[in-house]
């Protein structure tokens, strides 16, 4: 049985779902704040906190955990920089309360979401691993925190862990079962959809004075089922004793400017829809763009729906499914 933390969420449900087409036994771990029950397919799901030890202890007593992918967290940048209490209690103590269980009830293997945000603003792209870690939010802070805590945990007790730093998860798992659903919305696609389908009256833009070709800020997307393939890989190298405790960067390798995935959006929406130009957002790095080479000949990982065309369409037929 495999524990999926936060599997009602957005990144978690798409491997949940992979999990569950390998014919894996899945228990979601998920107190609801995000994520939504209807996305776990037929997985098990406890509802409950992971900064409440006992809810975390009882799942281990309940069922036999082989391994753990952990994606719960606060993820939202500019929430964690007026709240980093919420933020450090949610996402390091929820861990440092997983970890222990974990440890006690002797499971080995963990999977852990960490995030591009650990880098803050690059010196040089494509970024590496090895690239300075300079988190600019709190967020990201909490991140890198826990990516510590994984090599103590090493060290210490044999625990062994992969921590998966993805850049922009986006799109929907190809069968329409998964996708993103978060509110409020921060998220780049999200919105211009539902500014195309009229739900918003405009999407702005932030920022046009960026040190890029065309002054907005460029991202690297990433198929969301293709992170969820990568989960998969790195389990399976874990269980067969081929890692011990390392990071990997997960995205595409390409870059896209804000004012280029929003023609995307128009040209497969098929809907010209209005755009205004605002200031920048607060802690926004110009530039993200990943090296995943290490990925690609450590985790023998290969993209198969990571260009920009499929990753919208994708998310284009998830939303309106969902949204309309
Ligand atoms: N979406 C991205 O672009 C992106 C990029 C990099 C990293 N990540 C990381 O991937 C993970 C998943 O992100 P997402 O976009 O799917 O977010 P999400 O908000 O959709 O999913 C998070 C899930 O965790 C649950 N959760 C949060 N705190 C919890 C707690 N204390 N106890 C139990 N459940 C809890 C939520 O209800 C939700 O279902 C996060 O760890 C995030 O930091 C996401
Ligand atoms: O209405 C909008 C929304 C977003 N953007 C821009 O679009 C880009 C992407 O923004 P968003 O979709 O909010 O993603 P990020 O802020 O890049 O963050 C995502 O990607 C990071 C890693 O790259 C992860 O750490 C975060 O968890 C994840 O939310 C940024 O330049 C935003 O300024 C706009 O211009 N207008």
């Amino acid at each position: 049985m495999i524990l999926v933390t936060g599997g009602a969420g957005y990144v978690g449900s798409h491997t949940v779902l992979a999990l569950l087409d390998k014919g894996k036994d899945v228990v979601v771990l998920d107190n609801l704040s995000t994520g939504h029950r209807d996305l776990v397919g037929k997985a098990h799901l406890v509802v409950g906190d992971l900064t409440d030890r006992s809810s975390v202890e009882a799942v281990f007593q309940k069922f036999p955990i082989e391994g753990v992918f952990h994606f719960a967290a606060k993820s939202i940048v500019p929430e964690s920089m007026k709240q980093p209490d919420l933020y450090y209690v949610n996402n390091v103590t929820g861990t440092i309360n997983l970890l222990s269980t974990m440890v006690k009830y002797g499971v080995k293997n963990l999977v852990f979401s960490s995030t591009a945000a650990v880098y803050g603003e690059p010196e040089h792209v494509p970024i590496t691993e090895d690239s300075p870690k300079n988190p600019q939010n709190v967020y990201g802070h909490t991140k890198l925190v826990i990516e510590e805590m994984l090599r103590n945990y090493f060290a210490a007790y044999s625990l062994k862990s992969v921590s998966l730093r993805y850049f922009n998860a986006a799109g929907a798992d190809p069968e329409g079962r998964a996708g993103e659903d978060h509110d409020p919305e921060t998220h780049l696609l999200p919105i211009a959809f539902n500014t195309a389908l009229g739900k918003r009256k405009e999407f702005t833009v932030y920022g046009t004075d960026y040190p890029t070709s065309d002054g907005t800020c460029i991202r690297d997307f990433i198929h969301v089922s293709d992170l969820a393939e990568a989960h998969l890989l790195a389990f399976e190298k874990l269980q067969k004793g081929e890692l011990d405790c390392e990071s990997f960067n997960l995205g595409s390798e390409k870059g896209y400017s804000v004012n280029q995935i929003v023609q995307v959006v128009k040209k497969v929406t098929g809907i010209d829809f209005p755009v205004s130009y605002g200031n920048r957002r607060e802690g926004d790095p110009a530039v993200l763009i990943a090296s995943s080479q290490r990925a690609q000949e450590k985790l023998q990982w290969k993209m198969k729906h990571s260009d920009l065309e499929t990753i919208v369409s994708t998310a284009w037929a998830w939303h309106q499914k969902r949204f309309r």
